[in-house]
């Protein structure tokens, strides 16, 4: 008999809720994102040898994890994140957690890919959040005989953080003097007592949570401008055509050459409100101007996606973390991938616009949250499809 992620296949979604059986076998958690698919993949030490299964499963079972753990690229654009891997326990198993990204655009090459390694032998159903596990569903039904059980994402990302925090003492860190560049050091920040903070997640878009406890959170904001919104205007303005492209480019050029500074209007800093002159006053600003404009380089324009987009997300933070009264604030998401100049520049903004009263925290993990807390919906399921609040 197939086997199913959340347990045996002839149970129904409502059973594996009261009584989720866990198979060492095919562990997963899928996060489907708007611009990104995250899967999370536990491979236990030990695979038990189970004398009920067929030796056809067997066989499915050995490829998949040869496959998995054994590759670093699937397909055209999958990717293991192999700095990322972690041992942790599992219910009674101990292995590894592996971090696996494509995107989403490319799910039905993933669904061709899941055929061919026979992934639905193994899996009647997989645990699967993100806005895909509403949008595929019946692609996955109809196309791969496997079910999503949708779990909310909100609830799935803080459920992942607090896991991930529980068992990596270096998950996460600060920067201080973020701005100085051979002053600037990354440092572990101690999460032990975390309540209330903020989270910030980057993704296409962005959601901001103000998380009270363990399980409790309340979605307090948002915004449209995420990284989608950067890659997006990236890729329309200078013809870019990947994230980590439009990244480099970025780190190369000056946004004052595309932005209307504080010094451009007054000639130098606001005093009497205490804006300097190095703050960007309009974001594209100089764009109007022909000859500005002409001189803007693609790598200026890039730069100036960044800071647009940087500055309004931590702008955005700060108010609803004042509004909350909450000092530590957790930036999380796949726009922070590799990027460490919106970190740092996060991090700056924070402290200068707070007065030193508010901390930018940064969790390694950055956009695997979501897909962490789906497959620990295995060993405990609490959120299928429910928001919390
Ligand atoms: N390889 C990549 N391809 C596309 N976007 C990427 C990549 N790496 C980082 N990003 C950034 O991460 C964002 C998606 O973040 P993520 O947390 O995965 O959100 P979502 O769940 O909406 O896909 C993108 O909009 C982009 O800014
Ligand atoms: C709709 C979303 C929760 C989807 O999550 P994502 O795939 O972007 O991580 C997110 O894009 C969002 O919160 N957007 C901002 C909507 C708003 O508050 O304006």
């Amino acid at each position: 008999m197939a086997k199913s992620v959340c347990g045996s296949s002839d149970l129904t979604d409502d059973h594996l809720n009261e009584h989720p059986v866990i198979t060492p076998f095919t562990w997963f958690g899928l996060d489907v994102g708007g611009s990104l698919t995250k899967l999370v993949y536990f491979e236990p030490e030990n695979i038990p040898d189970d004398d009920d299964q067929s030796s056809e499963i067997k066989k499915a079972i050995r490829i998949i994890h040869k496959y998995l753990s054994g590759n670093t690229a699937y397909g055209d654009s999958g990717v293991r994140d192999t700095h990322l891997e972690i041992k942790t326990q599992l219910g009674e198993y101990t292995g590894s957690m592996h971090f696996i990204r494509f995107p989403t655009a490319a799910m039905p090459a993933f669904i061709e890919l899941a055929k061919s390694k026979n992934f639905p032998l193994l899996a009647t159903t997989i645990c699967a959040t993100g806005g895909g596990a509403h949008k595929f569903s019946n692609e996955y039904e109809t196309q791969l005989k496997m079910k999503l059980r949708k779990i909310d994402e909100l609830s799935s990302l803080i459920r992942g953080i607090h896991y991930m925090e529980s068992i990596n003492h270096n998950e996460s860190f600060y920067f201080t003097s973020p701005t100085i560049k051979e002053k600037c050091q990354k440092l572990n920040y101690n999460f032990v007592h975390p309540y209330p903070y903020l989270c910030v997640n980057m993704g296409s878009g962005v959601s901001i949570l103000a998380v009270t406890g363990p399980k409790t959170f309340t979605r307090i904001g948002g915004t449209s401008i995420g990284g989608a919104t950067f890659l997006g205007l990236c890729c329309a303005l200078t013809g870019c055509n990947s994230f980590e492209e439009a990244l480099e480019l970025a780190s190369q050029g000056d946004n004052a050459k595309c932005d209307k500074l504080v010094s451009d209007i007054y000639g130098g800093d606001y005093k009497k409100f205490g804006l300097p002159g190095h703050l960007v006053a309009s974001s594209f600003g100089h764009m109007m101007d022909p000859e500005k404009s002409k001189a803007a380089s693609k790598a200026d324009l890039a730069r100036s996606c960044l800071a647009m987009v940087t500055y309004n997300i931590s702008s955005l933070a700060r108010l609803n973390a004042e509004k909350q009264g909450i000092e530590n604030v957790v930036f999380v998401g796949n726009f922070l991938r590799k990027n460490t100049l919106s970190m740092r520049l996060i991090a700056h903004a924070m402290d200068y616009w707070s007065n030193g009263s508010m901390k930018a925290i940064f969790l390694e993990h950055e956009g695997y949250f979501g897909a962490i807390g789906s497959l620990l919906e295995l060993i405990n399921p609490q959120y299928d499809d429910t928001s919390e609040s």
